[in-house]
């Protein structure tokens, strides 16, 4: 039986509190026009693309936007729902259940597009909340998520809501509540016989990890498997592998049966290696021929797992000669996942106890 928070606003006259549950956002609806303010304002953020103004504004507006939404809302029609987008649809569902567990108002924000962040302070904040928890639902730390998250959330909270206080969720990739959670998930929905599981991971540019590494100790070389570097706090790409190797021990699965690969790449840049695409053509003929695959990047389903990994990383696999491609989907709204964000974000509201 779910057991209802300890927290509760009762045990503070004073100040309210409450739960902002962040997600990265989709377009208000698959027509061409939305999906191009979409992607206008998500890759114009400086920390998705890291040029410098004038260049990024070349490059979004004077190239990608004149080709890409066209192909991207066909891309969002083949995983839409009544509901609306998978990824939004799902993050409801998690801020319901949280909301039966906790005695705090929880609220939902998009870092692009509605409901953007602003919109769930509001909420929160008409609830009389003035101390919040927020929640950026990555496990992994990465520039283009975690930190633009919270960058964001801290220019709207000067701006606005100056009188608010934030407390944020950290990057949980190797915390066993949520290890356990991800391992139990995974081996209930594993195939009873698979040659490799593939854990495939959204992929960023190596420039973005050299550039949000204070040690600079990270050289995309074995220093990412490393038990210790200075770097892992801030290495997205160790921090896929820490995951993945504390699942596999979790599973008892052996290394030499998993394999780890970056998804999505954009643009001309390199990106972290290797590329699950090529990978997915490979495989067969290194004798993989019925694979498992999951995304741990991604707490809740959506475009990327969906339609890239689920339908055209399919194709490309059994194009290529593989024979069963079965995908994992993500933790959604799994009852043990949503233990896993109470417990993390009850972590964080008893801080505010301790100020
Ligand atoms: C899981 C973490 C994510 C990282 C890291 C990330 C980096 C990143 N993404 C792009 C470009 C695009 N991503 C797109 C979709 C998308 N990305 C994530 C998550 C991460 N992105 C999610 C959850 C989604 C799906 C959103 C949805 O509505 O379902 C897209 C848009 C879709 C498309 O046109 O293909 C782009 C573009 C960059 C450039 C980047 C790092 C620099
Ligand atoms: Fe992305
Ligand atoms: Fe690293």
């Amino acid at each position: 039986m779910q057991q209802k928070s300890q927290i509760s606003n009762l045990e503070s006259p004073i100040s309210k509190k409450g739960i902002l549950l962040v997600n990265l956002g989709s377009p208000k609806s698959t027509k061409v026009e939305d999906v191009k303010e979409y992607l206008d304002e998500f890759l114009m953020d400086e920390r998705v693309i890291d040029y410098r103004w004038f260049f990024r504004s070349l490059l979004v507006r004077g190239i990608i936007l004149r080709t890409r939404p066209p192909k991207s809302a066909e891309a969002y029609k083949t995983v839409w729902t009544d509901e609306g987008s998978p990824l939004i649809v799902i993050t409801k569902k998690i801020q319901q259940k949280l909301q039966k567990l906790v005695d705090v108002p929880v609220e939902i924000g998009m870092r692009y597009a509605e409901p953007s962040i602003k919109t769930g302070v509001q909420k929160l904040v008409d609830q009389g909340v003035t101390e919040i928890v927020l929640f950026p639902l990555y496990p992994q730390y990465a520039m283009s998520t975690t930190e633009t998250v919270v960058e964001k959330a801290e220019e709207i909270r000067k701006k606005f809501f100056p009188n608010v206080k934030i407390n944020y969720v950290q990057p949980f990739y190797n915390r066993d509540i949520y290890i356990d959670c991800l391992s139990e998930s995974i081996r209930e929905k594993l195939p009873d016989n698979f040659d490799a599981l593939q854990f495939s991971y959204h992929g960023v540019p190596e420039r973005h990890i050299y550039k949000t590494d204070p040690t600079k100790t990270c050289n995309l070389n074995d220093c990412c498997s490393r038990d210790y570097n200075p770097s892992h706090n801030f290495c997205y790409r160790h921090q896929c592998f820490k995951t993945t190797e504390l699942v596999l021990e979790k599973l008892n699965l052996p290394k030499e049966k998993a394999l780890v690969t970056f998804q999505s790449r954009l643009g001309k840049d390199k990106w972290i290696e290797p590329y699950t695409d090529e990978t997915l053509e490979n495989l067969p003929k290194k004798g993989v021929k019925n694979l498992a695959i999951v995304c741990p990047a991604f707490v809740s389903d959506c475009l990327e797992t969906l339609e890239e990994i689920s339908v055209e990383g399919r194709e490309e696999f059994l194009h290529a000669g593989g024979e069963n491609f079965h995908y994992i989907p993500c933790l959604n709204d799994e009852d043990r996942w949503i233990e896993v964000v109470k417990t993390l974000c009850e972590e964080k509201l008893s801080e505010f106890y301790l100020v």
